[in-house]
């Protein structure tokens, strides 16, 4: 795209993007810049990035939008009404803390989150709204509520596994998607993820556990994001399957989730809430 541009923003809620440079930092500027109940307010990247005092529309290969993308989070983050957040883990629970000082809309796709993390994300949401997904889609957030459903359903004799796939740049394992589905299943069955998850396979194993869920992570190319829930059965198998094959589906579901958090209370949201499916 080369023409994308910021026109007519009145007193539209403002939202900072961080690593704007990133595949989803791109996207969501761009969907944000042809958005017309949002503005851009802000580009945040690493200190050392070579896009840090361009303007993001020229840096991005179009025209300019009057956004310089910035190294300085504090200052940027302090005229934001919400920050979209697709970074890393330790970027991202220091974005939490001054979005909660600025007592702004944290909206975080964020994966690989750690326990301690997560805790410091619960304290920022202490001061103002985060809406946290590991996967921002309609698609899969209804897959979340399917695996649910089937797992209740069908009883322990049923193995279920986790398959997913991404490109090759993909940092962390399973997939932020694959735990959600992971987690959904195992309450389905009335228990937690974290007492049937099996660690990945290799070497002598030993048979499956029954009741136990397992995982697996294809990394190659330039693979969006796939994810199949399996259930092997005797004779039989159910197969639950989302494919996505264009990232705008996780943009959107971000811009929705932070123009939904404008008249929430502190606290800790997911897409679920976003989207109704609660
Ligand atoms: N929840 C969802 O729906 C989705 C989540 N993701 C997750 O989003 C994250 C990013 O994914 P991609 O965009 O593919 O990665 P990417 O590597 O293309 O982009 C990440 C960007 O963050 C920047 N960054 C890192 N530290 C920073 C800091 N301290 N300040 C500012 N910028 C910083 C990097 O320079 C880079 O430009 C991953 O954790 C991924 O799993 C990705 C797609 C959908
Ligand atoms: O890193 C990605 O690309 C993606 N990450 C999310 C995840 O970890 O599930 C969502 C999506 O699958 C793409």
């Amino acid at each position: 795209m080369s023409d994308f541009q910021q026109t007519e923003t009145g007193d539209l809620p403002g939202i900072v993007v961080t690593g704007a440079s990133g595949r989803m930092g791109q996207m969501l500027i761009r969907l944000i810049l042809e958005n017309g109940d949002c503005r851009l307010a802000g580009a945040l990247e690493r200190a050392g990035h070579d896009w840090i005092g361009r303007d993001i529309g020229e840096a991005m290969g179009g025209q300019p939008v009057g956004i310089m993308v910035s190294d300085d989070p504090v200052g940027v983050i302090a005229r934001a009404q919400a920050v979209i957040d697709f970074t890393a883990p330790a970027a991202t629970v220091a974005f939490a803390e001054l979005t909660a000082q600025a007592r702004a809309v944290h909206v975080i796709g964020t994966t690989g989150l750690a326990e301690d993390d997560l805790a410091k994300l619960a304290a920022s949401a202490r001061h103002a709204p985060i809406i946290r997904a590991g996967n921002m889609s309609l698609g899969v957030n209804l897959l979340v509520g399917l695996t649910r459903k089937v797992a209740a359903a069908l009883g322990e004799e049923w193995d279920i596994e986790v398959v997913e796939a991404h490109h090759r740049m993909k940092v962390d394992a399973p997939s932020g998607t694959a735990l959600m589905l992971g987690e959904a299943a195992a309450e389905g069955r009335g228990a937690d993820l974290a007492d049937l998850r099996i660690p990945a396979r290799e070497g002598i194993t030993g048979a499956r556990e029954p009741g136990s869920i397992g995982f697996s992570a294809i990394r190659g190319g330039d693979v969006v994001g796939e994810h199949d829930v399996i259930f092997a059965g005797a004779g039989e198998r159910l197969i639950l399957r989302h494919v996505a094959t264009d990232r705008a589906i996780f943009a959107r579901g971000a811009i929705r989730a932070a123009l939904w958090g404008q008249d929430k209370g502190p606290g800790e949201y997911d897409m679920a809430d976003v989207l109704g499916l609660t």
